[in-house]
């Protein structure tokens, strides 16, 4: 047994995934924002008598007492809303959501106000992050300026200012040459081009899909067509470009056989689901609830059943969340009226926890990695495994705790979720960034030795 000294964080009796996919007992020992050892429980004991013998500084002292203890979660997709819409959201609401939600890292989407679509912005949201000090937040840039589809934005600078990728999130780019000249550019700088799939023709003013909620209130549906036309046009476009091309919040039957067939001929083409997608169909919606209104819609349940295969299959290469959050006022306006986008941050690993792992189909190691390593080698990220010398963020998860979804307990500003009163258990209970607990931090006892 090494000596270990300076620790200055001990997570003591966690259950850590091992790269088996088992669960062993471990404690965690972290120095200086990072892990310093993973330890069968009960063998740092020894060691930690001959720091209390030799009398050296403070130690903060968790006992997960059996709890998960997972890599943070990584989540590439969500809404930050500044600047321009904090009544929505701000980066410090968004961030102490995703950190009670269990994640550390977050990649947030520029259909701000300004769009994220020069550098001063990307700057600013990095600073504002910076400020509020709890989870990290990677800054996406806009393809085209205001994501209004008409002329590329400066890749170069945004690239320098710390923009991790491109997207126009929120609106699909319709012209065809000018997500050509985007994939060009970005592949020329190793970057990703993240893709909003839609084409405008096929939706304009409808707001469910195309199924039996819409045949039943006899309204027209959005069509599923006008995803996958984008995926099909992509995929040849980044297969002519060799760009890294990420295909957003997939929702489609027909995206996912376009996206198979892409990667079976190697395409660099990589994709996300949102557990909306995965859980609900449109038939699941009460009514003409705008808490159930998103983009993409939710779509049949044969759309459902083949979000699932492809996420199990590999197709679908992660989870993401689309944390979309909006004020009450505005989601009031009725499900015709009312803007797209639910919150996603408090529910995602709950959620999926109940309805895919305690029912038996998933492995939890599955559902953990689509949630942290998976994201991490996608975006080339450094974080996503437990493992020494890597930064240590952890969450904390107790599988056991169940309760009904209260969105008066969100951190985030947002309230707009269809799962309010809906039964889930494995609740995250404390998440470390940089071996600091921002959340769940008076679960995180301090000890003098
Ligand atoms: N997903 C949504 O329904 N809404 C997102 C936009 C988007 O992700 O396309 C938003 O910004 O509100
Ligand atoms: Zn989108
Ligand atoms: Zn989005």
């Amino acid at each position: 047994m090494k000596n270990y000294s300076n620790v200055d964080v001990w997570i003591q009796n966690a259950n850590v995934l091992n790269e088996d996919g088992q669960m062993q007992r471990s404690d965690i020992l972290i120095q200086n924002g990072k892990v310093l050892a993973i330890l069968a429980s009960g063998s740092y004991k020894a060691a930690d008598q001959r720091l209390i013998e030799n009398g050296s500084g403070t130690m903060t002292v968790y006992d997960a007492q059996g709890k998960l203890v997972t890599p943070g979660l990584i989540d590439m997709h969500v809404h930050l809303r500044e600047p321009g819409f904090e009544h929505k959201e701000t980066i410090e609401s968004g961030a102490r959501s995703a950190a009670q939600g269990g994640f550390t890292t977050i990649a947030c989407m520029p259909n701000t106000k300004p769009v994220t679509d020069n550098p001063d912005t990307v700057k600013l949201v990095l600073d504002k992050a910076k400020e509020a000090n709890l989870v990290n937040v990677l800054p996406y840039a806009a393809i085209t300026k205001n994501e209004l589809g008409r002329e590329l934005t400066d890749f170069e600078a945004l690239k320098a200012a710390g923009a991790i990728g491109f997207t126009d999130d929120g609106v699909g780019v319709q012209n065809a040459q000018m997500m050509k000249d985007a994939m060009t550019k970005a592949a020329e700088l190793g970057m990703p081009v993240i893709a909003h799939c839609e084409d405008d023709s096929l939706v304009k003013g409808l707001y469910v899909s195309e199924g039996n909620f819409a045949k039943k209130h006899g309204i027209k549906g959005i069509p599923n067509e006008s995803e996958a036309i984008h995926v099909g046009r992509d995929v040849l476009l980044a297969e002519a470009t060799g760009v890294h091309y990420h295909v957003c919040h997939v929702s489609t039957e027909q995206s996912i056989r376009l996206i198979r067939l892409a990667k079976s001929i190697g395409v660099k083409v990589t994709a996300e689901v949102c557990p909306h997608h995965l859980v609900l169909s449109d038939e699941d919606i009460p009514g003409m609830d705008s808490n159930w209104k998103m983009n993409p819609p939710l779509r049949t349940p044969r759309d459902v059943a083949a979000c699932i295969e492809a996420l199990e299959d590999g197709t679908i290469d992660i989870i993401v969340t689309d944390h979309a959050p909006h004020s009450e006022e505005e989601k009031a306006k009725g499900m015709q009226l009312a803007p797209f986008g639910i919150v996603g941050f408090e529910t995602a690993f709950p959620l999926l926890y109940t309805e895919f792992v305690k029912t038996g189909r998933w492995n939890l190691d599955f559902l953990v990695r689509r949630m942290t390593q998976d994201p991490a080698r996608v975006f080339g990220l450094a974080s996503g495994k437990l493992e020494v010398g890597a930064a240590a963020d952890l969450t904390v998860i107790d599988l056991e705790l169940e309760k009904a979804v209260d969105p008066n307990e969100f951190a985030s500003k947002g309230r707009n979720t269809p799962f309010t009163g809906r039964r889930l258990s494995g609740w995250p209970v404390v998440t470390f960034v940089a071996g600091r607990a921002v959340f769940g931090a008076e679960h995180a006892q301090h000890v003098n030795i």
